[in-house]
């Protein structure tokens, strides 16, 4: 599949409102587990740590992470999500083309609009951390290896939370794909010391279709 097709599958998921993958409240998973990070501000102890989540859609998990004080950095390819996320966070976002992206701007939020491979670490500026849910899972398997070394340079090995799925993968296509650990070590070994937290049984599985477990991993920067 050409890689503007691929985007084309998201427009129309927004587009026709089918986002199954949009929870009601946040992530019951990173609520959990986010403090295990154990957060300290790259630049000021003054300063909020900076969240970035990659492929983020309107994900209320931004809403969590704001009220708990942190900063909030996105990448999604969706204006409709992004509107629609400004709105849920009753802001008014500043709108300006920075390179290849559009930023969407308030104070303590940065979403960049567009493809997450047309955002630079320079656009994206410094991440204490990265969430992960639903992002690695929502890509076919020859953008995963492309995507997980842009995140690395993107935010220069920033400690992660990642939140996957695995299942059989032969009784259903994807997305979400099934990531094993196999695979995520694939990724993130080299730069990360990884720490499966917890995994838990999909309820009533996956789309109802195959049973599926959610594993939970904190990816910790080797020095
Ligand atoms: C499965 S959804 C997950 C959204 C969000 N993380 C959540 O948990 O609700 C995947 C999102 O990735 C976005 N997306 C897909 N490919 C992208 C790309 N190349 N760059 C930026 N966003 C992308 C889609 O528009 C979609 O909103």
């Amino acid at each position: 599949m050409r890689k503007d097709m691929k985007h084309e599958f998201w427009h129309q998921k927004w587009e026709k409102n089918e986002i199954g993958f949009h929870l009601a409240d946040a992530n019951p998973l990173l609520v959990k587990h986010f403090s295990t990070l154990n957060l300290k501000p790259e630049s000021s102890p003054k300063i909020s740590p900076r969240v970035f989540l990659p492929l983020c859609g309107k994900t209320l998990d931004i809403a969590w992470l704001l009220a708990q004080g942190y900063r909030i950095a996105g990448a999604e390819l969706s204006s409709i999500a992004i509107e629609d996320l400004f709105k849920s966070l009753n802001l008014t976002p500043t709108i300006k083309t920075l390179g290849e992206v559009t930023h969407y701007s308030a104070p303590n939020i940065d979403i960049f609009v567009g493809d997450i491979f047309k955002v630079s670490s320079t656009i994206l500026g410094a991440v204490d951390a990265v969430y992960d849910r639903a992002a690695l899972v929502a890509l076919p398997v020859d953008i995963r290896k492309l995507y997980t070394a842009h995140l690395i340079t993107l935010t220069h090995h920033a400690p992660q939370l990642l939140i996957c799925f695995e299942y059989d993968q032969s009784l259903h296509a994807g997305p979400p794909f099934s990531i094993s650990a196999d695979e995520v070590k694939q990724h993130y070994q080299a730069n990360y010391d990884l720490t499966l937290l917890g995994s838990t049984a999909v309820a009533g599985g996956l789309k109802g279709l195959c049973p599926a477990t959610e594993h939970v991993w904190w990816l910790k920067p080797l020095k």
